[in-house]
């Protein structure tokens, strides 16, 4: 059962076309990832799914439900979650609060509570601080949470992005370029906490990522794009063996060249 449903997707900016009719879905509980040459539009779909960008048309249903259109923060009540290409974490807050800061929108007790401090606001505030914990215990950064968030080396750093992720409990968790800056031995550990979120967290995960190494080894379905349009699909044999992918790979390395 599919648990995104991406159909016809449009999106352009000032006339120029960056999505262009663009279908996909990724299967509940698997690892797909959404893949091609740099500037083929992957973000902008990642913008377009979590609410970022309005798309110029195209339906996004996602478990079941229509969510086209939505603002971010309700498309993250609704269980889908994201971590950024570049790092966003608020430098001088503590990794514990920038994981805390995650799921206000989660929060029921409004401007009122935050403000007068309601009991119910302090049983939230507990909660989020609970989850929170637990999500850094997940990423095994549960001893560094009172560190200052900026004080941390880049992996861990990029951990704390995930813990954050996965603190609004989303069903989908939306990954860009994970494996960006990190070293091997931090690439292989990113491998076995992609499929843990999976197996133990049950959650759906789509990424998009440069590293062919790693993409090939973790996706169970591949989708790729090149210049906003479907090229190929499929699992990751029948992906690196398509014509039309080797072609708009070699091309794109090609124009870097030169
Ligand atoms: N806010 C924006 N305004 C104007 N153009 C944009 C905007 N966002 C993206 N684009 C353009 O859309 C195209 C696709 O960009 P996008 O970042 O989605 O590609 P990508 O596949 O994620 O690239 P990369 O692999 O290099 O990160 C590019 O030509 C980019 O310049």
């Amino acid at each position: 059962m599919a648990l995104l449903e991406v159909t016809d997707l449009c999106l352009s900016f000032a006339g120029l076309q960056v999505i262009r009719g663009l279908s996909f879905s990724v299967e509940k509980g698997s690892i797909a990832s959404l893949i091609g040459p740099n500037g083929a539009g992957k973000t902008s779909v990642f913008n377009c799914l979590t609410g970022f960008y309005r798309p110029d048309s195209g339906r996004i249903i996602f478990d079941g439900r229509r969510i086209t259109g939505l603002k971010p923060h309700r498309i993250t009540r609704k269980g889908m979650a994201r971590t950024f290409q570049n790092l966003r974490l608020f430098k001088s807050m503590s990794v514990l609060e920038n994981v805390m800061s995650g799921q206000h929108c989660r929060t029921s007790a409004g401007a009122l509570g935050a403000i007068f401090h309601t009991p119910t606001q302090r049983r939230e505030e507990e909660e989020i601080r609970r989850i929170s914990e637990e999500c850094l215990d997940f990423v095994g950064l549960l001893d560094k949470k009172d560190r200052r968030a900026s004080n941390l080396a880049y992996g861990d750093q990029r951990r704390v992005e995930w813990a954050r992720a996965l603190a609004t409990r989303p069903r989908l968790l939306l990954l860009d370029e994970p494996a960006a800056g990190l070293n091997h031995d931090e690439k292989q550990q990113l491998m076995g906490m992609i499929r843990r979120i999976r197996d133990e967290l049950g959650v759906t995960i789509l990424l998009i990522e440069h590293d062919m190494g790693l993409v090939m080894k973790v996706s169970e379905q591949i989708t790729v794009i090149d210049y906003g349009q479907k090229i190929a699909e499929g699992t990751a044999a029948e992906v690196q063996n398509n014509p039309r992918v080797i072609e708009a790979y070699l091309g794109s390395d090609e124009e870097e060249a030169a």
